[in-house]
C-alpha cells in the first residue's frame, strides 16, 4: 500500500526543449516512497527525457523538480547518485569482463590497509556479493568470482537490483527490464520489483507492456509527445481501460472504467 506522506519526488510544470523540439509539455507528477509506479507511452512519448531530468543528466527549460521537500536548483550527473537513485537498464551498468563481486561494488571498490598500503579489500567485495545474490536468487553454481558475461539476462538484472538494495538507494528506476528475458525470468524480476517496493523503496518501472506492469503497480502514469496524459490508480482503472488511452493518445476517453 502507498503511503501518503510527503512525496518522496515531486515533478512540477516541467517543460523541456531539446533547441526547437518541445520534448516535455507542463509535466507534473507526484512519485512516493513505498510505491510501485508504471511510466508507460510509446515509443518517443518523453519517459526516459523524464527520468534523465530526475536523474540530473538534463536541465529543464522550466518547471521544478522537489526531493523530499526540497527543490532542485542545479541538476547535473551527480544528482542521482546524491539522491540514491539507481537506473536500472537492460543493456548498460554492468561490465562483462570483470566479475559479480567487482561489478557489484563498480566505482565505490573497498579498501583496506597493509603495512599502510591502501589495496582492493576482494574478500570483503566476494563476501558480501556472495550473500546478495544468494538473496536475489542467482543459482548455486555461480560464483561471486564468476565473470558477469556467464550470466543470463535474468542474473544480470538480480545483480543490478541487489546492488541498489545493498547500497541503500531509495528510488529504483527500471527501464524495459524485462525485455528478451524468459518467462521465468520475467517472474522473478518483476518479483523483485515488487519486493522493493514492500521495502519501501519508490519503483518506477518503465515499460510498453500496460498488462504486464498493471499487475505490478500502484499506478500508472502515461504518456504521449510529452505530455502526461493519465495518471490512474490500478485500483481504479482497468489494463483495458488504460491500453485505450494510450491507443487513443489520452483523446476522448474521460470514463474511468472501475477494475
Ligand atoms: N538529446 C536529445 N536531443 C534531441 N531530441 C531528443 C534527445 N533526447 C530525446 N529526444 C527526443 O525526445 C523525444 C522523447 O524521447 P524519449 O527517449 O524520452 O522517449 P521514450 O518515451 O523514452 O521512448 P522509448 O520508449 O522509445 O525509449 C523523442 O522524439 C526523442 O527523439
Amino acid at each position: 500500500m502507498a503511503s501518503t506522506t510527503t512525496p518522496l519526488i515531486q515533478v512540477k510544470n516541467l517543460h523541456l526543449y531539446f533547441g526547437a523540439f518541445h520534448a516535455l509539455k507542463d509535466v507534473s507528477v507526484d512519485f512516493r516512497a513505498g510505491e510501485l509506479i508504471g511510466l508507460v507511452g510509446d515509443n518517443g512519448a518523453g519517459k526516459t527525457t523524464l527520468i534523465r531530468v530526475l536523474c540530473g543528466i538534463h536541465t529543464p527549460s522550466s518547471g521544478e523538480v522537489w526531493f523530499d521537500g526540497r527543490k532542485v536548483e542545479k541538476f547535473h550527473p551527480k544528482l542521482a547518485i546524491d539522491e540514491g537513485i539507481e537506473t536500472i537498464q537492460q543493456s548498460v551498468g554492468l561490465c562483462d569482463n570483470l566479475s559479480i563481486a567487482r561489478n557489484f561494488y563498480l566505482g565505490r571498490e573497498p579498501v583496506k590497509r597493509i603495512l599502510g598500503i591502501p589495496i582492493l579489500d576482494f574478500a570483503l567485495m566476494r563476501e558480501k556479493s556472495t550473500k546478495v545474490i544468494r538473496e536475489f536468487g542467482l543459482r548455486d553454481n555461480v560464483s561471486a568470482d564468476d565473470e558477469v558475461e556467464r550470466l543470463s539476462g535474468g542474473e544480470r538484472q538480480s545483480v543490478k537490483i541487489g546492488r541498489a538494495v545493498e547500497f541503500k538507494n531509495r528510488v529504483v528506476i527500471m527501464d524495459e527490464p524485462t525485455n528478451h528475458l524468459s518467462v521465468r525470468e520475467r517472474e522473478h524480476v518483476n518479483e523483485l520489483a515488487v519486493s522493493l517496493k514492500e521495502q519501501g523503496l519508490l519503483v518506477i518501472y518503465i515499460t510498453h507492456d500496460i498488462f504486464q506492469v498493471h499487475k505490478l503497480a500502484d499506478r500508472i502514469v502515461i504518456m504521449e509527445n510529452g505530455e502526461k496524459i493519465e495518471d490512474a490508480s490500478t485500483h481504479t482503472m482497468s489494463a483495458e481501460a488504460l491500453e485505450e488511452v494510450i491507443r487513443q493518445g489520452g483523446r476522448k476517453v474521460t470514463k474511468k472504467e472501475p477494475v
